[in-house]
């Protein structure tokens, strides 16, 4: 099976007026189908540079980018993108958010409206279907985002820190739930995020880049007992604090050299 995400060599600068600044430098990674992966590292390594990178919403200076086996040509509806803000419509209805993909794509019909209700539902919002984001909680809006992102049903979807601004026990049940429902629906996800401890809980390989310029450090695989359990029991399993100490010395390494 082909791989969802292939980076080839990526390199990427910013043009200033006068000078032009390294962001990313020769990055190599390749993100199978089913995947869950997550990037992290210190502020700066360019973690927003390489998700916009792959949402063909950057051009990258050198490399090659390769989505689903075709090189990557601008955004693509096969590519689901969501950020720390939910950016709901407040004068739209909780449904006519969630169907916004679908309609600005030219794919909203009973069919796709339906599914996104099931949606709705799978995140406990039917009953908010026709309410407005102002009447909703933090927690709920993201979830209204992340339907709104997997109504149209892309294979690939990129987590720019979604949970960030959340409740830590919203956070944790909000993980869960994205979890089971990629696993289930067989989505490939590329998470940034500045939580390490989320990052293993949800992934199946921690990716740590450092800085000046942005390059991928080191791989963590997460080993298969903590996979396995749901992220919130994750945290409980065997071995993680021990994967949490090694990624944590390694990115101390990397910030006393950088
Ligand atoms: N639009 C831009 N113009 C110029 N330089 C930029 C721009 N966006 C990012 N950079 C620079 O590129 C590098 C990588 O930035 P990026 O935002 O990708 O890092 P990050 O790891 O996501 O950071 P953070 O964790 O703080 O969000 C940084 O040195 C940053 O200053």
């Amino acid at each position: 099976m082909l791989p969802v995400v292939q980076l080839k060599g990526v390199t990427h600068a910013y043009l200033g007026d006068l000078e032009a600044s390294l962001a990313v430098e020769d990055l190599n990674l390749t993100v199978e189908k089913g995947e869950f992966v997550s990037l992290v590292g210190p502020s700066g390594c360019g973690k927003t540079t390489i998700l916009s990178i792959i949402a063909g919403l950057l051009q990258p200076s050198r490399g090659e980018v390769v989505i689903n086996g075709r090189p990557m040509n601008g955004p693509s509806p096969e590519v689901g993108y969501m950020l720390q803000q939910d950016y709901l419509f407040p004068w739209r209805s909780i449904l006519d958010n969630a169907v916004l993909g679908l309609e600005l794509t030219g794919c909203l019909n009973d069919d796709t409206k339906k599914k996104t209700l099931e949606l709705l539902q799978d995140m406990g919002l039917k009953d908010k279907a026709q309410a407005y984001p102002a009447q909703l909680s933090g927690g709920m809006r993201q979830r209204v985002a992340l339907v709104r992102t997997l109504a149209t049903d892309p294979g690939l979807l990129l987590l720019d820190e979604p949970f960030s601004a959340l409740d830590y026990q919203i956070k944790l049940q909000l993980e869960d739930l994205v979890s089971e429902t990629l696993r289930r629906r067989g989505t490939t996800a590329v998470l940034v995020t500045h939580d390490l401890s989320e990052a293993i809980a949800v992934s199946s390989r921690v990716i740590l880049l450092q800085r000046n310029p942005g390059k991928i450090r080191k791989v963590f695989p997460v080993p298969e007992v903590i996979r396995a359990a749901p992220p919130l029991y994750a945290r409980d399993q065997a071995g993680f604090a021990e994967l949490f100490h090694e990624i944590w010395q390694e990115m101390e390494s990397a910030g006393r050299e950088s």
